[in-house]
């Protein structure tokens, strides 16, 4: 998908948000687990019920992983589910990936090709020859980390390399990269007050946003300094949504939440006319 189509789809849903498959046996509700693949059916759910309020889902290929050959599957599943029934979804991989330069592009293969998403999440810590084989893909998207949600982000991303803290190092040094155009980059909700440096540097790049909701960030202090005239934002929410019942209603309860958050971001694309 192009940056061009996503930005269209926001305009058309009046919403930026991206909804996490982060499916978790443990957490999903009971009756599923008597179906064959429960983790598609609980996904197959929550799609069918916030498609049209969301522009993008991301499932967490962690939460796919630990269930092995079971857990590929349905994420193999979930993915040609979206591209089959609802194209004009932007896909997110959040895989963390990057490596030296032969093995990314064998991840690059796995993700864009054969699984067919529209971006990647990456790991920056390995530098340019891990990232380009990500570029070269045309309109793939490489979304690399810049400042995370965690509290661990202080251990390394802010502390001052080359004079500028590192996060806003990698900023400046992937816009230098081969390709750099189809970067995109994390930026975590609950930093919020970083935004307005961060788009010094990355006036127009889009930005994933995690931690809003379970992790305490604010949709509207992401905004306030993060959004551009073509949105340049999608914000996530997983737990918030997608476990907000575990009881039959779940798709329909995940909905409500998904709209909660739709109406909030239509009100901020309001503010930019
Ligand atoms: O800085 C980051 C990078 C990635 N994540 C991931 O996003 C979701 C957040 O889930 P919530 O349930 O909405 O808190 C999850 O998959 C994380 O691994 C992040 O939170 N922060």
């Amino acid at each position: 998908m192009t940056t061009q189509e996503l930005v269209a789809q926001i305009h058309k849903k009046q919403s930026f948000l991206c909804i996490g498959l982060d499916t978790d046996l443990e957490k999903i509700p009971a009756f599923l687990l008597e179906e064959e693949d429960p983790i598609f059916s609980f996904n197959k759910g929550i799609i069918d019920a916030t498609h049209h309020l969301c522009v993008a889902y991301k499932p967490n290929i962690a939460f796919y992983e630990a269930y092995g050959v079971k857990g590929w599957s349905s994420l193999r599943k979930t993915i040609e589910y979206l591209n089959d029934n609802y194209p004009e979804i932007f896909t997110i991989a959040d895989a963390k990936r990057g490596d030296i330069g032969n093995t990314s592009t064998r991840y690059a293969k796995a993700f864009f090709e054969d699984l067919n998403f529209d971006s990647i999440t990456i790991a920056p810590y390995m530098g340019r020859d891990s990232v380009e084989p990500f570029l070269e893909f045309k309109n793939k998207h490489t979304i690399l980390l810049a400042l995370t949600s965690n509290n661990g982000a202080f251990d390394f991303q802010t502390k001052i390399t080359d004079g500028q803290e590192l996060y806003k190092e990698v900023l400046s040094v992937s816009t230098t990269y081969k390709g750099s155009e189809n970067l995109m980059y994390v930026v975590g909700a609950t930093k919020a007050e970083y935004l307005k440096e961060i788009r010094n540097i990355v006036p127009n790049s889009f930005l994933l946003v995690p931690g809003v909701g379970a992790q305490g960030g604010s949709l509207e202090d992401v905004c306030t300094y993060g959004i551009t005239k073509d949105i340049g934002l999608l914000i996530n929410s997983s737990r918030g949504i997608i476990y907000a019942s575990n009881q039959k209603d779940y798709a329909e309860v995940a909905e409500l939440k998904a709209r909660e958050l739709q109406v909030a971001m239509a009100k901020e694309i309001l503010k930019l006319n």
